[in-house]
């Protein structure tokens, strides 16, 4: 399995990290740190020299209750950064975003991928993410960021969030967006429960009948702070905890905060999966 921008080929035959990049003042664990240029250049280097093989760019906060950014306020923080690391390195840049603008920005500064938790459902963004002809992750969530951790219920999650999939498949072909450049993703954390994000990461296989790369995003999330009982910067090893079992049961990409030590954990994966064979 593979994935094809512009003209890069990243190979997911073994799980590949991606290194969150927050160009926002507000971001839950890192916010503020790398809002100046330079800073997001340094930090970058950071990952990539720690192995990460994508950067997820964001420049909207996603965590409960975060505030609205304007369209020209995300367009400034977060396109002078794609085109600054697009020159810089090969790593597959990705921009979390979920307006339109910013999709087709994005697309033309450099981004190889298109991570939008709201699954292109924003006016105008299903038609501005086909015509990027880039490859777009497509993440389930119940309700919205400001009010989707009030009271989550699920009948079945698992089968919830497969129904979603099916669903937001059948959207993207009728917009012109082919099955091959979809990556799916079961937003751990988006209107789930303590409850709800382990029994999707319990029966993350279920979601590989699509045929399709499964991108997860667990790292410092409350599913495993509400295990420890620890602040955001102290759930390194519940994070990669969670990535092991994640990439054990076929995740292709991982997305995380704390690059080194997953990419150290992903190489025992490697190991251990390639004697399954
Ligand atoms: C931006 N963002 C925050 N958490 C995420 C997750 O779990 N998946 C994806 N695709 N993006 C996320």
């Amino acid at each position: 399995m593979k994935l094809v921008a512009h003209d890069a080929i990243l190979d997911l035959t073994h799980p590949q990290v991606m290194g969150i990049l927050n160009v926002t003042p507000d971001s839950f664990s890192d916010g503020g740190k790398y809002t100046a240029l330079d800073e997001a250049i340094r930090h970058a280097q950071e990952m990539v020299n720690a192995g990460a093989t994508l950067i997820d760019i964001g420049g909207e906060s996603t965590r409960p209750g975060a505030a609205d950014v304007s369209v020209q306020e995300e367009l400034d923080r977060v396109i002078p950064v794609v085109e600054a690391l697009a020159a810089r390195f090969d790593a597959w840049l990705s921009v979390d975003t979920s307006k339109p603008e910013v999709i087709s920005a994005a697309a033309q500064a450099g981004a190889h991928l298109i991570n939008d938790i709201r699954s292109l459902q924003e006016p105008g963004a299903l038609e501005a993410a086909a015509a990027t002809g880039l490859p777009i992750c497509l993440m389930h969530m119940q309700g919205q960021p400001k009010t989707m951790q009030h009271n989550p219920h699920y009948d079945d999650v698992v089968a919830e969030v497969n129904a979603y999939f099916q669903q937001q498949i059948v959207r993207c072909a009728e917009a012109g967006i082919e099955k091959e450049r979809l990556l799916l993703d079961p937003g751990f954390g988006f209107g789930k429960n303590l409850s709800h994000n382990y029994r999707l990461l319990a029966h993350l296989p279920e979601l590989h009948h699509f045929g399709l790369p499964l991108l997860v995003g667990m790292s410092r999330k409350s599913m495993v702070g509400q295990l420890l009982n620890v602040p955001p910067l102290q759930r390194v090893h519940g994070s990669v905890a969670c990535a092991v079992i994640a990439a054990m049961q076929g995740a292709h990409i991982i997305r995380v905060h704390d690059v080194k030590a997953t990419v150290d954990a992903m190489r025992v994966v490697e190991a251990t999966l390639a004697e399954k064979e």
